[in-house]
C-alpha cells in the first residue's frame, strides 16, 4: 500500500543557467542538470521508493529529466507526458534575462511576475492561469492513480509544481511568493484513502536556484 505521490522539479536547464525566462521555451539540460537528475533517482532508491507510474509535463527539460530516473532506476513503466504540466508560459518574457527585466521594469513589477498569484506577464500565463491548466490533469490523471495504491512521480517545472503545491498545501493566493521548488527537489505527499493529505516532506532540498 503506497499512496505517494512525488513532486521533482527537472534538473538545470540551459536558460535556468543563463538566468533568461524560460516559460514554454524548450532548452536541454545542462551538465549541473543532468547530475541533478542521476541524484533524484539516487536519492529515491535511498528511500527505497520505486514509483509505479510516471507523469511529466511535454518539455524536454521534464522528459529528460523522467527518462534519466526511470532508466537509472530500472522501472518498467511509459512515462506519461502531457503539456498540462508545461511551465507557466512566460509570454514575451520568454528568453529575456531576468536581471535585466528588473532594471528595465523595476524589481516589484518583476516579482509580481515571477512569484504573485494574479500577476500576468504580457502576452503570458499568471500562475493562477498555470494552476488552472495543471489542477483538471492532475485531478483527472494523477490522484486516480495514488488513490490505487500507487506511487506517483510527476517531474514538471518551478511554477507548475508551485501552482500544484500550494493548492495541494492550501496556500492562500496572498502567500503565492512563500512556496517554491529549485531545480532538483522532491516533494512527497502520503495520501489517506479519502484523498486526504496525510503528511508532506522534501526528500531533496528545494533551494536550487533559478
Ligand atoms: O523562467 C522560468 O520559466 C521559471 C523557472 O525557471 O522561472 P521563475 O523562477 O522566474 O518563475
Amino acid at each position: 500500500m503506497s499512496r505517494q505521490l512525488l513532486l521533482a522539479r527537472h534538473g538545470q536547464s540551459a536558460a535556468n543557467a543563463a538566468d533568461v525566462f524560460t516559460g514554454w521555451s524548450d532548452p536541454p539540460l545542462t551538465e549541473r542538470g543532468l547530475v541533478e537528475a542521476h541524484t533524484i533517482a539516487a536519492t529515491l532508491a535511498g528511500f527505497d521508493i520505486m514509483p509505479d507510474v510516471m507523469f511529466a509535463s511535454a518539455l524536454h527539460r521534464a522528459i529528460h529529466t523522467a527518462t534519466i530516473i526511470r532508466d537509472d532506476l530500472c522501472l518498467p513503466l511509459e512515462i506519461v507526458s502531457s503539456d498540462a504540466l508545461n511551465e507557466r508560459d512566460y509570454g514575451d518574457l520568454t528568453g529575456m534575462n531576468k536581471a535585466e527585466i528588473a532594471e528595465r521594469y523595476g524589481a516589484e513589477q518583476t516579482l509580481a511576475w515571477r512569484r504573485s498569484w494574479v500577476s500576468e506577464p504580457p502576452n503570458g500565463e499568471s500562475l493562477r492561469d498555470t494552476a488552472a491548466r495543471v489542477l483538471p490533469y492532475y485531478l483527472r490523471e494523477i490522484l486516480p492513480s495514488v488513490l490505487d495504491d500507487r506511487t506517483v512521480l510527476v517531474v514538471a517545472h518551478g511554477n507548475s509544481l508551485r501552482a500544484l503545491m500550494m493548492v495541494l498545501e492550501g496556500v492562500p493566493p496572498s502567500a503565492a511568493e512563500t512556496v517554491e521548488i529549485g531545480t532538483g527537489a522532491i516533494r512527497s505527499y502520503m495520501f489517506e484513502p479519502n484523498s486526504r493529505i496525510a503528511s508532506a516532506s522534501w526528500l531533496a532540498g528545494h533551494s536550487g536556484v533559478c
